[in-house]
Parts: structure tokens; sequence; C-alpha cells
């Protein structure tokens, strides 16, 4: 199922964010980065797609206009991940999970429902914390469980924003890895803002940049980061180097006096 947005305006009283936002059809199986310096939209935009937000436009997902679909629906086509952590709440993870899986995948069985709660505890790697209380977990830990109400429901369209901001390297990583894996495995799309452009580069098949005034490029990341974009967008003087593996990896030397 491909993801096409379609003459996106979207704001917050009557001040649009983005105008007429249209992007290429973003196909199956594709992890995109959805970047660009702070306030420019990265939120606003994953927001309208989910339905959150009210906006002119289209956003399909393969033939159905997402827009006019009810909730009740959407809630089927894709998982949303907000940019504040879970809520420290008594309750422990593993109901927290079953309910957004049940809340999305009511035609599941019980059987089915419980294995998919197993598979993504297991792939996250979180087994440990399925019977803890929210309420005593840190950040890190709440924003797991966060990524595993999204990921148990098995969505073609994944929102993630800023889902690794408050993992370390190891957790960083290991998301990354599971949503790449769900991705290609299911041929689902993920949009994961984020402000790491080194996680962009090594982990997603296409980086969306957002630029103010609501611009917006599309590429591959190899492609789209170069240092002119680097210093237009974000007022940074920086170079692309490569890794001694071969990867390209963003050197941000200082910033610059205007963007
Ligand atoms: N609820 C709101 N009411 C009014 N304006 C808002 C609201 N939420 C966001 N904005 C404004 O919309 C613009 C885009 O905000 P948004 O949160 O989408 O940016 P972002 O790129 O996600 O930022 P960051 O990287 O800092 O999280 C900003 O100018 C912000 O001030």
């Amino acid at each position: 199922m491909s993801l096409k947005l379609e003459k996106l305006t979207v704001g917050y009283r009557r001040r649009p964010v983005f105008r007429d936002l249209s992007l290429p059809a973003i196909e199956p199986g594709a992890l995109v980065a959805v970047v660009g310096p702070n306030a420019v939209g990265k939120s606003t935009l994953l927001k309208s797609i989910a339905g959150l937000l009210s906006m002119s436009g289209r956003v399909c997902l393969s033939d159905d206009n997402l827009t006019a679909m009810p909730a009740t629906r959407r809630v089927h086509r894709l998982g949303y991940l907000p940019q504040p952590l879970p809520q420290a709440i008594p309750l422990v993870a593993y109901e927290t999970v079953f309910s957004a899986c049940r809340s999305a995948r009511g035609d599941w069985s019980r059987g089915d429902t419980e294995q998919a709660i197993e598979q993504v505890f297991e792939t996250l790697g979180i087994r440990d914390l399925a019977l803890r209380r929210l309420s005593e977990m840190s950040g890190g830990q709440r924003q797991m469980v966060g990524l595993a109400q999204v990921l148990v429901r098995q969505t073609p369209l994944m929102l993630l924003d800023e889902p690794t901001s408050a993992l370390d390297l190891h957790w960083q990583l290991n998301v990354l890895n599971a949503v790449r894996n769900a991705t290609r495995e299911s041929g689902a799309i993920a949009l994961v803002a984020s402000h790491d452009l080194n996680l962009a580069l090594r982990f997603c098949d296409q980086v969306l940049v957002l630029a103010p005034g609501g611009q917006a490029v599309m590429g591959p990341p190899a492609e789209v980061l170069t240092p002119a974009l680097l210093a237009r967008t974000y007022g940074v003087d920086a170079r692309i180097e490569t890794c001694s593996r071969g990867h390209p990896i963003v050197l941000a030397d200082r910033p610059l006096a205007s963007r």
C-alpha cells in the first residue's frame, strides 16, 4: 500500500504550517525519516496524517482516503506514537499493550492477540517490563512500551514522533532495527520524526526534510543530506564524511550566523 500526500494545508488558528504540501508517493516497506529544525512542523505533519488536526487535502493509503475515513476505521490502518512519553499510570505494560491491540484489532482472537503481544515484547527486547507498572518505569522504558503499543497493532502505516528521544544508544539501535524489520517483513510504511540525521542515514530508505516556510524535499538520505542543504535548513556548517565501514555520517562543526 503506497502513501500519497496531496495538497495538505494544515496549521493552527488559521496560521498555516504547510500550504498545499504534496509529496511523491511513498512505497510499501519504506522507512522514512522526517527531519528538520525545531518548530518546522514535523509533529504537525504526523498529527495531520493521523487525522488529529483539521486540514484540507488528501492522505491516501493505497486507494483509501484516510482523511475521509471515520476514526474507527482509521485505527486499523495507522498507528501513531506521539512525541510526549506515555504517562506514568499505575497499569502494567502488558495491560496497556493489550488494550492498544484490542482497540485496533478487536477482530483478532484472544490467542492471536496474546501471540502478537508476546512477539512485540520479544522483538523490542522488553520482556522484563511486561509486568511492571508504567508509574514505576523510567522515561526510556515508558517510551519502549509506547512503541510496543503501536507495533503490536501491525498497521500498514506507522507514524512515530521522535521514538528514540529518551533512549540510550543500545535502545536507539534496537528500536530502529525493530521498525525497519517490521516495514520490510510486512510492507508497512513508517514515518519517523527525528533530530538524529545519522540514524536517518543509517536506517532509512528515504528522508523527508522539512524547511521553514513549508518547503519539503524527499529522497534517499545520502543524496538529500548535503552540506548545502544542512546549511540552508539548519543553519550549520556541516560535513558528510565516510566512516571506516563505508557509511556516510554527518558532522556539524559550527552554527552559521544566519540560515
Ligand atoms: N497546539 C498548537 N497551537 C498553536 N501552534 C502550534 C501548536 N502546536 C504547534 N504549533 C506551532 O506549529 C509549528 C510547528 O510545530 P511542530 O510541533 O509541528 O514542530 P516540530 O518540527 O515537531 O518541532 P520540534 O522539533 O521542536 O519538536 C510551530 O511554530 C509551533 O509553534
